[in-house]
């Protein structure tokens, strides 16, 4: 039988908690750890999980799912070393953290994989990319796999490929949502009420998203249906390359893998 526990129930490691209830995870196999006392007790009651220590929770599980910031993860990995044993399979949800640093900083053998994650997992939307460390079997990448297909999609990638993934997907959402106020704010200018500009906004931005997924068509050509010669798509978008909003995308999420990559160098 596999306990699985969850260091860390913040925003994603919550969120990942949500979504193996929902699958249908027997409560009695899930664990958490939680630094602060009372977000612990509300996250017991609302899921019916046990709360323990990071140590009583790393001696009774088989895996480890670490949901702690990154400048946590030393002290974590330092604090909970001796109670991981070989067999166990260690998943990072942790942006940067590279399975190199995780296997040099647990008991030689032990299973790692890495994992980037995003928040729609909480509306069983998500979408996890998972790169294997060295020691792991098929076995345990099935298993960290499953744990993330219990609120989304998987796919495997190469672990090089991990901070671009962070900041296409893992941080993703947040582009999206910004991108949603900024809509719902030119709505409100242009003098619709907030609750109406927000609807509007928020339905097309489901039917564009559903129309990718469902036609399977190329963006560009979804986008030139919208465009009607001379009219208001083609005035809108021509200002929005005016400001250069598609190389600031780019820049932007060049940032985020540069910085991905520096939470994995150490750097604070
Ligand atoms: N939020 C997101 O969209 C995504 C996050 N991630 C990754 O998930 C991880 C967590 O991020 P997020 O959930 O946003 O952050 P949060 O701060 O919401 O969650 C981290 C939680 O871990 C707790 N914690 C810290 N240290 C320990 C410890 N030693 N033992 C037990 N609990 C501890 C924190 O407690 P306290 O508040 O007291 O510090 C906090 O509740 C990060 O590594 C991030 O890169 C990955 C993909 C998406
Ligand atoms: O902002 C962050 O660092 C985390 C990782 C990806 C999304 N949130």
């Amino acid at each position: 039988m596999t306990t699985t526990a969850i260091f860390g129930a913040g925003v994603m490691g919550e969120t990942l908690l949500s979504g193996l209830v929902r699958a249908g995870r027997p409560r009695e196999d899930l664990v958490i750890t939680e630094r602060r006392p009372d977000h612990a007790a509300s996250l017991a009651e609302r899921y019916g999980v046990r709360v323990l220590t990071n140590l009583e929770a790393a001696d009774l599980a088989d895996v480890l799912v670490l949901v702690v910031k990154p400048q946590d993860m030393d002290g974590l990995l330092a604090e909970i070393h001796d109670h991981v044993r070989p067999g166990d399979l260690v998943v990072s949800l942790a942006a940067g953290i590279t399975t190199a640093f995780l296997e040099a900083r647990l008991p030689e053998g032990v299973a790692v994989a890495r994992v980037m994650p995003n928040t729609p997992a909480l509306v069983d939307e998500g979408m996890a990319a998972v790169s294997a460390g060295q020691h792991c079997s098929p076995e345990h990448l099935a298993e960290a796999r499953s744990l993330l297909e219990s609120c989304g999609k998987v796919v495997e990638v190469p672990e090089k490929h991990q901070d671009a993934v962070t900041a296409i997907s893992g941080s993703g959402p947040a582009y999206i949502f910004y991108v949603v106020e900024a809509m719902v704010e030119a709505g409100v200018v242009l003098g619709l009420p907030r609750a109406t500009s927000s609807e509007l906004v928020v339905q097309t931005l489901y039917g564009a998203a559903t129309m990718l997924k469902e036609t399977g068509e190329h963006p560009t050509v979804l986008r030139e249906r919208v465009s009607s010669p001379g009219g208001t798509t083609v005035a809108a978008l021509r200002q929005l390359d005016d400001h250069k909003v598609r190389a600031a995308f780019i820049t932007a999420m060049e940032a985020a893998a540069q910085r991905s990559h520096d939470l994995a160098a150490g750097t604070q």
